[in-house]
């Protein structure tokens, strides 16, 4: 995607992109570039395909959300997405992320200094260790790309507020992968509002689905990660 058509792309979807920000994108895509160098952040590092399977892709499934009195918490962020590239395009935002991998964490916070990005949280912990003492604290639980959806919902569904929003962005399996998880979102008190298909320009599918919380948690989840991923609910 060039990056007039990723400016098109955002305007047919409200989403307006200000010369600050097509230039903290600018730094950003060049910050992963160099840093992708000395370690392993992400497999896309071509600008296009960084405009397109990056910070498009992060944006779209929250297009028309109102995000700026909400407080986000990305599990699994890696590199940042979904959640820079929404804080970019939404200055108030309070964001809290998530990653087990420290390395990662140093790059998200050199992110944050060199783009001024202020309320980002970035913490070197696991999503079900944080979910102990921050049970159901965010209005906004996002996860790109980090695990199946039966496992991910227990990872996630505590941390969301009751009547807060969980969205799983998913490959092409997710419709089938959101049927075999009906049981454990139930359980962990959600209810499926959209389930959305999104085709990049090189065809590939991205499968975003969002949940609304209605009921609290049972307190016994999250489980601890083995006991989660040896028998997912
Ligand atoms: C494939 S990467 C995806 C990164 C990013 N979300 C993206 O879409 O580019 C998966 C990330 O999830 C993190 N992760 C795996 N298990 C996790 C857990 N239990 N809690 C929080 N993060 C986890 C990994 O460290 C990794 O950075």
């Amino acid at each position: 995607m060039k990056w007039e058509e990723f400016i098109e792309a955002c305007r047919q979807k409200e989403i307006g992109c200000s010369a600050r920000q097509q230039e903290q994108f600018v730094r950003y895509a060049q910050l992963l570039q160099e840093w992708n160098e000395k370690m392993n952040l992400t497999a896309i590092t071509e600008w296009e395909e960084v405009l397109e399977k990056h910070f498009y892709d992060s944006l779209v499934p929250f297009a028309g959300m109102p995000l700026n009195t909400v407080h986000l918490c990305d599990v699994g962020a890696g590199a940042g997405f979904p959640s820079l590239p929404l804080k970019i395009m939404n200055p108030q935002l309070k964001i809290t992320i998530l990653e087990p991998l420290n390395k990662r964490v140093v790059f998200l916070k050199e992110v944050c200094r060199e783009l001024q990005l202020d309320n980002v949280e970035c913490l070197n912990v696991r999503a079900e260790d944080y979910a102990k003492e921050h049970r159901e604290s965010f209005d906004l639980v996002t996860a790109r790309a980090v695990a199946n959806l039966r496992m991910l919902a227990e990872l996630c569904l505590p941390l969301v507020k009751k009547n807060g929003i969980f969205v799983a962005m998913k490959g092409a399996a997710g419709f089938e992968e959101q049927v075999q998880a009906e049981k454990a979102t139930k359980i962990l008190g959600a209810e499926l509002e959209r389930a959305e298909e999104v085709h990049l320009q090189d065809g590939s599918a991205r499968v975003n689905l969002t949940y609304r919380k209605v009921r609290s948690t049972p307190p016994q989840y999250p489980r601890a990660y083995a006991k989660i991923k040896k028998n997912p609910l």
